[in-house]
């Protein structure tokens, strides 16, 4: 058995989306870190004993305020429902998933600028976010809370516009509304401590995440280039630290390693054999400490 690697005290204790657009990537991630997870939608707590971790299934809108409190170590959560919390928590690492934009949306072509919210009956189920919003601008309106289906309060009469997440859009259209106004805010899975605090084992934690984050978006690019090229091919693939070249057994060539963005990765071999490069093999990174 390898040694665990947290410290012998108290496991950190991990908050993670039990339902919801978050809970299946948070915890694929968490997998791909070398975390156990749980392999039924029922279990509210598991114990990974061997990493030294504890992970408690909870709502992600009350995660913020466990975590804030301290009653927990470190969360994933959205940024919007941080922020929507209040709660004293910092967010410390963007994790790439549950990208959305929070925006303002009324009836199609009713609205066109926020300052027309003033003396508006608003519905939304992230109070926290539209007041602060609401108080920086200062804008009176009148805030109703709903817990979902916030598109339909407008056709019901309850309220004149609605402050909700949006992803494809394709819910407010159903609805006959429009968005309008700026982005309030744009939003996706975060990784949270307390306020101003690190707990202990978080580093192994974090830095195990990073490099899962890094392998997504990065992959390993190998090609063989004769050696009056290798500096406009080097100019292509720079790598993290600087590439690997390595000789060849064959006269005039040389290997060369780096990792690349994944964005792009197929242009960057068409240029690569542009320039004269072959043998250019592209592989997939499963984790990596940088
Ligand atoms: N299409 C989406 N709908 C709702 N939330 C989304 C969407 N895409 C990403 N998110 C993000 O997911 C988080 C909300 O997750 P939460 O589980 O509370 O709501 P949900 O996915 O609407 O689940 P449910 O309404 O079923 O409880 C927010 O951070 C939000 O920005
Ligand atoms: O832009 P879209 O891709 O349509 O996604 C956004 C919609 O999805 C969420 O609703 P959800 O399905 O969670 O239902 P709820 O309102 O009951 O929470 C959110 O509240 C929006 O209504
Ligand atoms: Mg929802």
């Amino acid at each position: 058995m390898s040694t665990p690697v947290a410290p012998a005290g108290r496991p950190l204790r991990v908050a993670v989306p039990n339902k919801g657009s978050l809970s299946q990537s948070a915890s694929e991630i968490l997998r791909e870190s070398g975390y156990r997870q749980r392999q039924d939608s029922k279990e509210l707590t598991l114990i990974d004993a061997e990493n030294g971790v504890e992970f408690f299934y909870l709502r992600p809108r009350d995660i913020a305020l466990y975590v804030g409190e301290g009653t927990l170590d470190v969360g994933v959560t959205g940024r919007d429902l941080l922020l929507d919390s209040r709660a004293k928590a910092d967010e410390v690492l963007g994790l790439g998933f549950g990208r959305s934009r929070f925006h303002f949306a009324g009836p199609a072509g009713r609205f066109t600028d926020l300052a027309q919210l003033q003396g508006t009956r608003i519905a939304t189920s992230y109070v926290g976010v539209v007041q602060s919003f609401l108080a920086e601008r200062n804008i009176d309106a009148t805030v109703t809370r709903l817990d979902g289906a916030v598109e339909t309060s407008i056709q019901l009469g309850v309220a004149d516009v609605i402050a909700d997440v949006v992803e494809t859009g394709s819910t407010l259209r159903q609805a006959g509304l429009e968005v309008f106004g700026e982005v309030i805010l744009e939003s996706e899975a975060v990784l949270i401590t307390r306020a101003g605090s690190v707990p202990a084992g978080f580093d192994v934690f974090r830095r195990r995440i990073e490099g899962v984050l890094v392998a997504r978006s990065y992959v390993m690019m190998d090609y063989d280039v004769r050696d009056e090229h290798v500096s406009a091919a080097v100019a292509l693939t720079p790598g993290i630290e600087g590439p690997t070249i390595a000789p060849l057994r064959r006269e005039g060539w040389v290997a060369v390693r780096a990792m690349v963005p994944r964005a792009g990765s197929q242009r960057l071999m068409d240029d690569l054999f542009d320039l004269g490069a072959r043998g250019i093999l592209l592989t997939d990174i499963h984790a990596c400490r940088l």
